[in-house]
């Protein structure tokens, strides 16, 4: 893939990873293929062919349905915490380190965060390591099922997601666990989005134009659309919903890592549908604890690497304080909103 396809794309491809999961290596290496020159040239794509349950998936879209539909008052016992798990209101964020856009007004959604579960007296917990911690749930009372549904769909998600960080190593021609090492505790984030229909206004979005922070995302969305990917030309291409498939894309890590071989592509969502739109991305990003540096394949024979090494804490953890209202000033503590 020549360094000038980089954002040409007039529509988002779609990738069939079935040949992951037939045991040949033959066929996992022809998916690997198609998907390095996606990644290198959109940084989006629709993956089919996988083994998520449609079922799983929907009924996650339906406890998010359910949640949302809560009184205010319940839904904010639950308010986002220091550790980056819970309930984020209306108004709860703006994208400030956005390099696609001067983003000024909050986003018009509001969601709930789940990540990866740290119980209570974890040793990470304890020792105050930031977003170490427990998720924030929902009484069984209140939302039967819930916590149940989650937790399956979360598993589901990160089966796929180590299928597809082998076929990234294959893709780069390195062995297909070679990247394993990074995702032994991963820091995941399954985001429950619920984006009314927003009037028609300048500078105001669904989700503003921004980039993600992690490795890489897998998004399910309703039928409603909305979410658009920024190509080359500066043309908001739409991702419109697939039955049966996830939208993946690139996150900001991934493409440090790969020196910039693999672009991590803005995108944005506007719904102005006139109905309701509730999507679920979950983030796959390495463990805290990793040092991420460049990826020797993708450093071209006699050139220095493109950034430095960063440990992955320190990086995510900045990310996420300038972008997020409830941890301004105080580095932890959450405010009102
Ligand atoms: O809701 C969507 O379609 C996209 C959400 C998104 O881009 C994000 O949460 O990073
Ligand atoms: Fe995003």
């Amino acid at each position: 893939m020549v360094a000038e396809a980089r954002g040409d794309f007039s529509q988002i491809p779609i990738l069939d990873v079935s040949g992951l999961y037939t045991g040949d290596p033959a066929d996992a290496r022809a998916v690997a293929e198609t998907l390095r020159g996606y990644l290198e040239t959109v940084g989006f794509l629709y993956v089919s062919g996988h083994r998520v349950p449609r079922a799983d998936v929907e009924a996650v879209r339906s406890m998010s349905r359910s949640f949302f539909a809560l009184p205010d008052e319940q839904k904010l016992q639950l308010k986002i915490d220091k550790n980056f798990r819970g309930y984020l209101p209306f108004n709860g964020s703006t994208i400030v380190t956005s390099s696609v856009a001067k983003v000024s007004k909050p986003n018009q959604s509001e969601s709930i965060f789940f990540m990866h579960e740290v119980a209570a007296d974890d040793p990470d917990a304890l020792a105050g390591k930031p977003l170490q911690g427990p998720n924030q749930w929902p009484s069984e009372a209140e939302l039967p099922g819930f916590n149940a549904t989650i937790e399956r769909y979360v598993a589901e998600m990160s089966a796929l997601a180590r299928e597809l960080v082998g076929a990234i190593s294959v893709s780069l021609g390195l062995p297909p666990e070679s990247m394993d090492r990074y995702f032994e505790k991963p820091t995941t984030f399954l985001r429950l989005l619920h984006y009314p229909t927003q009037p028609e206004e300048a500078g105001l979005f669904g989700s503003a134009p921004h980039t993600d922070y992690g490795y890489i995302t897998l998004l399910a969305q309703d039928d409603v659309g909305g979410l658009e990917v920024k190509n080359k030309a500066g043309e908001w291409i739409p991702a419109p919903p697939i039955p049966d498939t996830f939208v993946m894309n690139v996150g900001d890590i991934l493409a440090r890592w790969s020196n910039d071989l693999f672009v991590s592509t803005p995108h944005r969502v506007i719904n102005r549908s006139g109905r309701e739109r509730y999507s679920q991305p979950f983030f796959f990003d390495p463990s805290m604890d990793e040092v991420i540096e460049a990826l020797p394949p993708c450093v071209p024979a006699g050139a220095e690497p493109k950034y430095e090494p960063v440990l992955y804490r320190d990086y995510l953890m900045e990310r996420i304080d300038k972008n997020y209202h409830y941890r301004k000033g105080a580095a932890a503590a959450p405010q009102a909103t």
